[in-house]
């Protein structure tokens, strides 16, 4: 085990595109992390520059507190899954997962005993005299996991292991990879372009764009509070709401709700400003009761519903253009219901110049009209 320190590292491609750009980057001994971002941000060249796959242009990576910017992938002890799991077609799976420890040059029987264990923490032992053309996705994905971790390397590296299966695999798998993970408590670094993915599975998160990285948190901090509006679009299954407005009177005037601006953020946000207020549809609450906009509710007309499972994703067309609201199943409105969607405490953020500025909570708890859930 061990843990990654990364500093100024860039990568530069012969041609002259710039994949990693003077990136910063912790990882703690034994923590599950995730690179996520859109196709092209530089994940897969991290990655494969920690693994020793691609040179760094500048900067340097430690493992364990050791420089191996400019040791060879053999000698960096770390394990790498790629996404098509680059498996022997013409060995069976235990020869599969023994291979490593072949490269090692471990003893005959010392190998197979090892494969054999590590083929029977991923459920494989029934499987081990197939070869990989005969298992399914998933199958052949538990066994690029287990010739990963035969060799016992430090390091865990991680491209898209999940994606080649279908949805409902895919569900599977990532349960069973996040307890692998806790069972052998080994520092893991994957890739990943699906936000969903990454909340579910890791401890902390990368968000990368145009390599750098644009915020890094736990699950929790990067889904409720994302440091700015690339990764508030990017982090969440439903949208976030994101809405312009105009700083006046110490108040934010958006889509028809007025948002008190809070004491200690008003001499950053003066009057005049223009600014993004962002709510996440789960963090807002359909009232058909008439609300005070001037408690920081949105008004509009249901037109579309659309449903999610256990909960809808209703649209409210108001002055300021489309709010969307999650509902519990069951509680839906009717299109054409004039409603208002009415933010928890806490969850209207603000953003100045594409940057979280703070929580706009507005300064009362929503008041709402003639009783209802005030
Ligand atoms: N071998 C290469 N030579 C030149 N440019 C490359 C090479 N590999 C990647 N790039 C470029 O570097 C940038 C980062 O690519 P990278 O594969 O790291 O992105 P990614 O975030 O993993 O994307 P994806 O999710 O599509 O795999 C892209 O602009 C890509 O076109």
């Amino acid at each position: 085990m061990a843990d990654i320190t990364i500093r100024g590292l860039t990568k530069v491609y012969p041609g002259g595109v710039r994949a990693l750009d003077a990136l910063d980057l912790d990882v703690a001994e034994g923590e599950f992390f995730a690179l996520l971002g859109p196709s092209g941000c530089g994940k897969t060249t991290l990655l494969r520059t920690i693994a020793g796959l691609e040179t760094a242009t500048d900067g340097t990576i430690r493992l364990a507190g050791s420089d191996v910017t400019r040791l060879p992938p053999g000698r960096r002890d770390v394990g790498m899954v790629f996404q098509d799991y680059a498996l022997f077609p013409h060995i069976n799976v235990l020869d599969n997962i023994a291979y490593p420890l072949r490269v090692k040059r471990a003893a005959r029987a010392d190998r197979y005993r090892r494969a054999k264990d590590a083929a029977g923490l991923l459920g494989l032992l029934g499987l081990d005299g197939r070869r990989p053309a005969e298992l399914s996705g998933g199958q052949q994905q538990r066994v690029a996991l287990a010739r990963a971790l035969v060799a016992e390397p430090r390091i865990f590296l991680l491209d898209e292991p999940l994606s080649n299966l279908d949805a409902r695999l895919r569900l599977e798998a990532r349960t069973q990879l996040k307890r692998l993970q806790l069972h052998l408590g080994v520092t893991t670094v994957f890739v990943t372009h699906d936000q969903a993915e990454a909340l579910a599975l890791a401890d902390r998160i990368a968000v990368m764009e145009a390599g750098r990285i644009r915020q890094l948190g736990t699950p929790v901090e990067v889904f409720r509070r994302p440091a700015n509006l690339f990764v508030a679009a990017f982090i969440g299954s439903t949208p976030m709401n994101l809405l312009p407005g105009t700083v006046r009177d110490a108040s934010v005037t958006v889509a028809g709700a007025r948002l008190p601006v809070p004491d200690d953020v008003r001499g950053e946000i003066p009057d005049g400003t223009d600014v993004v207020c962002g709510v996440r549809p789960e963090y807002l609450d359909f009232s058909e009761v008439p609300a005070d906009p001037a408690g920081g509710a949105f008004g509009g007309t249901v037109s579309v519903i659309e449903h999610l499972g256990g909960s809808s994703l209703v649209t409210l067309d108001g002055e300021g253009g489309p709010v969307r609201v999650v509902v519990a199943e069951g509680s839906e409105p009717e299109p054409g219901t004039e409603g208002w969607a009415v933010p928890r405490p806490g969850r209207v953020l603000l953003y100045r110049d594409g940057e979280l500025v703070t929580a706009a909570a507005p300064a009362m708890a929503p008041t709402i009209k003639d009783g209802g859930q005030g």
